[in-house]
C-alpha cells in the first residue's frame, strides 16, 4: 500500500469518486504487476509540486470576484511537465492531481519526452464574457509565471478552454519575460505557432485507437454504430472523422441533453446547428431527445465518452451495452466499473491511450516552433498516427504477454518506462 499523497486535498463526501484516489489505484496495480521496489512506487504517488493561486478579477459590471486556480505538476522525471487547462465550475485539487498523473503515464506511454501536469479553474466558463475570461486567464498566468516554461511545464487546452486561451497565455508570459516565447503552451492559433491538425488531433487519435481495435476483430469502422458523449473539441473532431469513414454516429451529447437518431445522425450539419446554438446539441432537428444517462446505455458497437469523469459507474455499467468503450475523456469510467467491463469482456480502450491524440499534436507543435520549421497538415496527422499506432500496438502485446486487460496493460508501460529512467537518473535526494 501507497502512503497517502502529502497533497492539500479539499474534503470530500464519501459518495464522492475521488479521481486521485482511482489514479493511485491504478498506479499501485501496476506497480505490482511490474514488483517496483516500494520506494518508487512511494516518488511516482506523489507529484512533485503543487501550485494554488487566487485570481481576482474586476467583472465587466465592476464586481470584484475571486476564483481558485491550481497547477499540479505531477512527474518530470522524462521531460518539462505537460498538460492541459481546465475550466469547468467541478475543478478541485483532487481531479487537477489525478488528471496530472494520467499526463505522465500517456506521455511515457506514446514514447513522448515529457513528463506530467495539469491545471484547472474552477469556473463554468459560459457564465463570463470573453473580456472576462481574458483577464481571468492572463492573471492566472502571470500568478504561475515562475512555473511555466518552454522547458519546464508548457500548458495547453483541455475542458473550457481552446487556441483562444492559450494565445493569451502565450501573450502574458512572453510579455513577463520581455520577448516573444511561442513554446511556453501548445495548442496555440496557427498565427501564434501552432500546429496544423491540433484542433483535431484529440478526436482523430481515438478514432485512430477504435479503427485498430476493430480492425484486431477482422471489422472496420464503415457502418459500425457509436455513440459520443460530449460535443466539443474531442466530441466534435471524433464524430466528423468516423463520420467520413463510414461509422454511423447514432447518438450526441452536451450538458444538457443528447440526440439520438436510429438511421445516423447527419454530424456536419449537427455541428452547424451547435455552434448556432451555444455549443449544445439540444433541440436538434430530425433526431429524437435524450437525457445523458440513457444515450450512454444505448445498444451500440462503440461508445465514446468525451465530457467528464466518473460516467461510466458502479450504478450504470450493467446497462452498459456496447462492447467497446474508447475513453476519449480522462477517467470517465470509474475502477469498479472498469472492473465490471473487463469482466465480462467488453474492450476499455484507456484515456491514456485512446485521448493521446491532443498531446502527441502538442509535442509535434513544440518541435516544430523549437526548429523554427512548419509543417503541412499530412504531415502532422501522419506522424501522430504513427505514434498512436505503435502504442496501440504496445499495449495489446503487452496484454497478450503479462495475460493482462489493456488498462493494466497500458499503465505497466507508462509507469515501467517512468520508473525505469527515474532509476536510470537515480532516486531524488
Ligand atoms: N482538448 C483536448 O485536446 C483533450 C481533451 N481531453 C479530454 O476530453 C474531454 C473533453 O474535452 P474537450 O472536448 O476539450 O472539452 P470541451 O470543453 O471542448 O467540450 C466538452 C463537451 O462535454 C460536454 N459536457 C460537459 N459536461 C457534460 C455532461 N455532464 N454530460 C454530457 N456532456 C457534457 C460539454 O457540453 P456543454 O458545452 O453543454 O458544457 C461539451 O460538449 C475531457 O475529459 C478532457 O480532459 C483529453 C485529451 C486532450
Ligand atoms: O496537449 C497537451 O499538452 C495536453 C492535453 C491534455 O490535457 C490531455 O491529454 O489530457
Amino acid at each position: 500500500m501507497i502512503a497517502t499523497p502529502t497533497l492539500p486535498l479539499e474534503p470530500a463526501s464519501p459518495a464522492y469518486i475521488c479521481p486521485f484516489d482511482q489514479a493511485c489505484s491504478y498506479l499501485e496495480a501496476a506497480a505490482k504487476e511490474l514488483k517496483l521496489d516500494q520506494g518508487v512506487l512511494e516518488i511516482l504517488s506523489h507529484p512533485r509540486k503543487v501550485v494554488t493561486v487566487s485570481i481576482p478579477v474586476k467583472l465587466d459590471n465592476g464586481e470584484i470576484r475571486v476564483f481558485a486556480g491550481h497547477r499540479v505538476q505531477h512527474s518530470d522525471i522524462l521531460g518539462p511537465y505537460k498538460g492541459g487547462i481546465r475550466y469547468h465550475p467541478a475543478v478541485t485539487l483532487r481531479e487537477v492531481s489525478a488528471l496530472a498523473m494520467l499526463m505522465t503515464w500517456k506521455c511515457a506511454l506514446l514514447g513522448i519526452p515529457y513528463g506530467g501536469a495539469k491545471g484547472g479553474i474552477a469556473i463554468d466558463p459560459k457564465q463570463y464574457s470573453a473580456s472576462e475570461l481574458e483577464r481571468i486567464t492572463r492573471r492566472y498566468t502571470s500568478e504561475l509565471i515562475k512555473d511555466i516554461g518552454p522547458s519546464v511545464d508548457i500548458p495547453a487546452p483541455d475542458m473550457g478552454t481552446s487556441a483562444r486561451e492559450m494565445a493569451w497565455m502565450m501573450d502574458t508570459y512572453s510579455v513577463n519575460v520581455g520577448h516573444a516565447v511561442p513554446g511556453v503552451v501548445t495548442g496555440k492559433p496557427i498565427s501564434v505557432g501552432g500546429s496544423r491538425g491540433r484542433e483535431m488531433a484529440t478526436g482523430r487519435g481515438a478514432m485512430i485507437i477504435v479503427r485498430e481495435a476493430l480492425a484486431d476483430q477482422g471489422r472496420s469502422l464503415d457502418g459500425v454504430r457509436v455513440v459520443i458523449q460530449g460535443f466539443g473539441n474531442v466530441g466534435i473532431a471524433a464524430a466528423e472523422l468516423l463520420h467520413q469513414a463510414g461509422s454511423k454516429i447514432i447518438a450526441v451529447s452536451t450538458s444538457g441533453g443528447g440526440i439520438y437518431s436510429e438511421a445516423g445522425l447527419d454530424i456536419p450539419a449537427v455541428k452547424a446547428y451547435a455552434s448556432r446554438n451555444h455549443r449544445s446539441v439540444v433541440g436538434f432537428p430530425d433526431a429524437i431527445a435524450i437525457n445523458n444517462a440513457d444515450l450512454l446505455t444505448l445498444p451500440c458497437d462503440v461508445l465514446i465518452p468525451a465530457a467528464l469523469e466518473n460516467q461510466i459507474t458502479e450504478e450504470n455499467v450493467n446497462q452498459i451495452k456496447a462492447q467497446i468503450i474508447a475513453e476519449a475523456a480522462n477517467g470517465p469510467v470509474t475502477l469498479e466499473a472498469n472492473r465490471a467491463l473487463e469482466a465480462r469482456g467488453a474492450i476499455v480502450l484507456p484515456d491514456i491511450l485512446a485521448n493521446a491524440g491532443g498531446v502527441v499534436v502538442s509535442y509535434l507543435e513544440w518541435v516544430q516552433g523549437l526548429s523554427y520549421v512548419f509543417w503541412d497538415e499530412e504531415r502532422v496527422n501522419r506522424e501522430m498516427e504513427h505514434l498512436m499506432v505503435q502504442a496501440y500496438h504496445q499495449v495489446i502485446q503487452q496484454s497478450k504477454l503479462r495475460q493482462i486487460p489493456l488498462r493494466l496493460a497500458a499503465y505497466t508501460l507508462g509507469v515501467g518506462r517512468v520508473a525505469q529512467a527515474l532509476t536510470d537518473r537515480g532516486l531524488y535526494p
